[in-house]
């Protein structure tokens, strides 16, 4: 930790926050005194000194004081920095303890805590006594004095049905857990947490939001709490504990300065933190909700994984996901954290570019041909049928029973399509009706050879034949090499016995979207030993219809699944009404089993969702330019810079939205499947619903939230013809929108012309139509927008 004599300065997690609100001219001054401070922490111009106990130093930096705490040996860590005066008044203000749960190190200032609370009421021996039924008070109840006028004569705390015990057993900072009884608003609830440690922070928040006691001990308390006994006066223990969350890079400080900071880079939370680190005997599965940092945790147990590696020429680690613009994007983001020299040793592509790759590789000669999509398929599905007069079968349910059942399980004859499963998909077929098929699906490969075209699903198909080639070349040789005692193999060829997996580590994003023939690909490029396979994915967000179940594609996840519930990206408002939009539907988990999002929350806070209903479609396009041209002007009035994105449901009112920004002068670009049009990151980005997969802005527009568009009319036709089908296409449309409202950073508008989508939820659709779009700033959002379904946020 401490580098030769110089001293390290650290940075303790949310001391970055206070940091850059800090004036300029003691950013500066902090800026130079890092430097010395490195150089020798003693140097009398530091004026460094002790503040309490051992541990913690004050040091000069202007007219401020940084507030140091001595890890040992040379090792600092800057905990606050404050105004002279502060600092000296009450030194029982300062806080480092070791928590008793966690056995993380929390160091905090309970005056700043005491003073963001305001002046708070009645000490609790004189608040009413809990009420019978006992029932934690609901957010939207908790949220009520703040909003609804005078506070009643003596109001109740928020946590009243809580004791202290039970928030110390939740692993509540000791320091405030009278205080935090003694609450009685959210607002000031929110200003208690904003100084208060991490997990304290959750803990508090979730309580308010109405989880019982039992929920927050297990999605909250329990997944962070130190196995072993913890000592609260041991201090080298508890900081090698990943609940501490301290910087671990000398240059971070530095970053936070140049308000280059990436929070993401340094502090996981210790739940992400631990499946970063840990050893699977096998491909191991994380889901969980939005924003909750999947991809992060995919980007850091890559660096993970190469870093056991050591350095080398080749790329060792495959990275991959669904779409073309997110593979760009994991790279840029893999870059920001480990550097040119992690990049290199991982290929980071597509899977669809992957699949093109390692066939045109294979020299199959069918590289030159087009390769075409799902919805061109289904049309030279129709054009068969229809050329062939054939009416007993349909062109969708022919191009799905092709490409989900004989090329998703790598069937090659007749007979293996005799014997495959078509689980998942609905209408029965007999025996004569498999051979009918068989039959229009040889037609109809040969039509696509004939034509020089093949889909997406054929080359990630030829794909995997090659690469289970391979692996069953590798395992052949093995199998020999052990018959033969080991020796080595004096085989005729040589580039046969010289044969590996492409991969030591592969890693994938996005894994709800992946078809089986992904599946088979990536399971044949990879052996079958510890940390072969790490895929991070969240079925609610399924938006591709590529149901699978990775146990029968021979990826075993069993006993080393687990699930992220902390969103970092949406506010607690939009991830209310965000999660009412799912509705009552059940979600897979990639396997045989259901997936929930339960236990799913934010400690971020802003404006409630809006939802707006009006007439008509050139309405709803002139509500929504006026709501951007408030936002644009609001941020140019701070000087700051906010993205800010439209979703519609089809393509045709993505050219129409972005023509009506771009005449009122905001510059405007439609979302390609490669991202934004380079040069166009700051303008306003338009796209279909399904362009939004991955990305997040600070305000979020999905527009065109109408009956028959949302889900499309279309999906009415499998009603009777197809229930399975049916019930698939809606959770499909369900995910999209679910997608596109959770891109969301800081607020969220859902609007509609004409009759609400079935999939808002009622109270929300009756909202009264002609209320326009609040001002950006404005707090609330309540009139006409408010929406927390029940249970929302339960
Ligand atoms: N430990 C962390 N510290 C700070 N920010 C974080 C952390 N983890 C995630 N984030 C931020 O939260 C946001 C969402 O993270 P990420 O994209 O990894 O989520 P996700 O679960 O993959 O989301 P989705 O399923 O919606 O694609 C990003 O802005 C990311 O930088």
């Amino acid at each position: 930790m401490s580098m030769q004599d110089k001293a390290t300065l650290r940075l303790l997690d949310k001391a970055d926050k206070e940091i850059r609100k800090l004036p300029r001219n003691v950013k500066g001054a902090l800026y130079d005194f890092q430097y010395k401070f490195r150089e020798n922490p003693t140097n009398p111009t530091n004026g460094f000194k002790q503040l309490k106990g051992e541990r913690l130093f004050s040091a000069r930096v202007g007219e401020y004081r940084a507030i140091l705490f001595h890890a040992g040996n040379q090792d600092y860590i800057l905990v606050a920095l404050r105004p002279r005066g502060q600092v000296y008044e009450h030194l029982e203000r300062y806080r480092f303890d070791i928590n008793q749960v966690t056995g993380a190190l929390e160091i905090f200032d309970v005056v700043a805590s005491e003073e963001a609370t305001g002046t708070e009421p009645p000490a609790p021996e004189q608040v009413p006594a809990p009420q019978p039924e006992a029932e934690p008070v609901p957010a939207e109840a908790a949220s009520g004095p703040d909003q609804t006028g005078p506070a009643p004569e003596s109001p109740r705390p928020l946590l009243a049905d809580y004791t202290e015990d039970q928030l110390r057993e939740l692993g509540v900072a000791d320091g405030l857990v009278s205080l935090a009884l003694t609450i009685t608003t959210e607002s000031r609830l929110l200003g208690l947490v904003e100084y208060a440690p991490r997990h304290t922070e959750e803990v508090l928040l979730a309580l308010a939001d109405g989880r019982g006691f039992d929920e927050v001990m297990e999605e909250v308390t329990r997944p962070v709490a130190a196995p072993e006994p913890v000592d609260t006066t041991d201090y080298d223990t508890a900081f090698t504990r990943p609940a501490t969350r301290v910087t671990t890079y000398d240059t971070d400080l530095q970053q936070v300065l140049e308000d280059d900071f990436a929070a993401w880079k340094v502090f996981l939370h210790p739940t992400q933190r631990r499946l970063v680190n840990r050893r699977y005997k096998g491909p191991a599965r994380v889901s969980g909700g939005p924003g909750t940092g999947k991809t992060i945790v995919a980007l850091h147990r890559v660096k993970h994984l190469v870093d056991r590696l050591g350095p080398g020429y080749t790329k060792p680690v495959l990275l991959t996901t669904f779409n073309k613009n997110l593979a760009a994007d994991l790279r840029r983001r893999l870059l920001d954290l480990g550097g040119q020299q992690l990049l290199d040793r991982v290929d980071v592509v597509n899977i669809d570019q992957l699949a093109s790759r390692i066939v045109s590789e294979s020299g199959q000669g069918r590289q030159r041909r087009r390769t075409i999509n799902d919805q061109q398929a289904a049309r030279e599905w129709q054009d068969m049928l229809t050329e062939l007069n054939e009416r007993t079968w349909d062109a969708d349910f022919l191009n799905a029973e092709w490409s989900q059942v004989i090329l998703g399980q790598s069937v090659r004859t007749r007979g293996e399509y005799f014997r495959a499963r078509r689980a998942g998909r609905g209408q029965r077929v007999s025996r004569a009706q498999r051979a009918d098929i068989w039959q229009l699906v040889e037609r109809f490969t040969m039509r696509l050879e004939e034509r020089g075209v093949w889909t997406f699903r054929q080359v990630a198909e030829a794909a995997a034949r090659v690469e289970g080639d391979r692996a069953a070349k590798i395992a052949a040789n093995r199998e020999r090499e052990a018959n033969a005692g080991g020796q080595m193999l004096h085989h005729q060829d040589q580039s046969f016995a010289n044969l590996r997996f492409r991969y030591e580590h592969v890693v994938v994003d996005e894994a709800q979207d992946l078809n089986p023939a992904h599946w088979t690909l990536l399971r044949a490029m990879v052996d079958h030993t510890d940390n072969d396979i790490f895929l991070v994915g969240d079925t609610h967000q399924r938006i591709y219809g590529n149901q699978v179940s990775l146990g029968s594609l021979g990826i075993n996840i069993v006993g080393r699944s687990a699930r992220l519930t902390l969103s970092y990206r949406t506010t607690r408002e939009i991830l209310g009404s965000a999660l009412g939009l799912l509705g009552e539907e059940t979600w897979d988990d990639l396997d045989e089993g259901t997936d929930t999002l339960r236990g799913y929350r934010s400690v971020l806070r802003g404006p409630r969702p809006f939802f707006h209903g009006v007439d008509t479609w050139a309405a709803e396009i002139d509500a929504l330019v006026a709501r951007i041209g408030a936002i644009r002007e609001q941020a140019r009035a701070e000087g700051k810079f906010a993205s800010v994105a439209v979703a519609v449901p089809v393509r045709d009112m993505v050219g129409e939205v972005e023509r009506e920004l771009v005449r009122v002068g905001i510059s405007a670009a439609s979302l390609g499947p490669e991202g934004p049009p380079s040069g166009h990151e700051e303008s306003v980005h338009v796209g279909t619903l399904h362009r939004y997969k991955g990305l997040e802005y600070q305000h979020m527009i999905v527009a065109g939230v109408t009956d028959g568009l949302v889900p499309n009319a279309n999906v009415d036709r499998y009603e009777d013809s197809d229930p399975a089908r049916y019930r698939r296409e809606l959770q499909m449309a369900r995910s999209l929108l679910f997608v596109a409202a959770t891109r969301a950073r800081d607020s969220l508008v859902v609007s509609w012309h004409g009759e609400p989508s079935r999939f808002l939820p009622k109270q929300v659709a009756q909202a009264e139509k002609s209320t326009p779009a609040p001002e950006p700033a404005e707090e609330g959002f309540e009139d006409g927008g408010l929406f927390k379904p029940p249970n929302a946020l339960l």
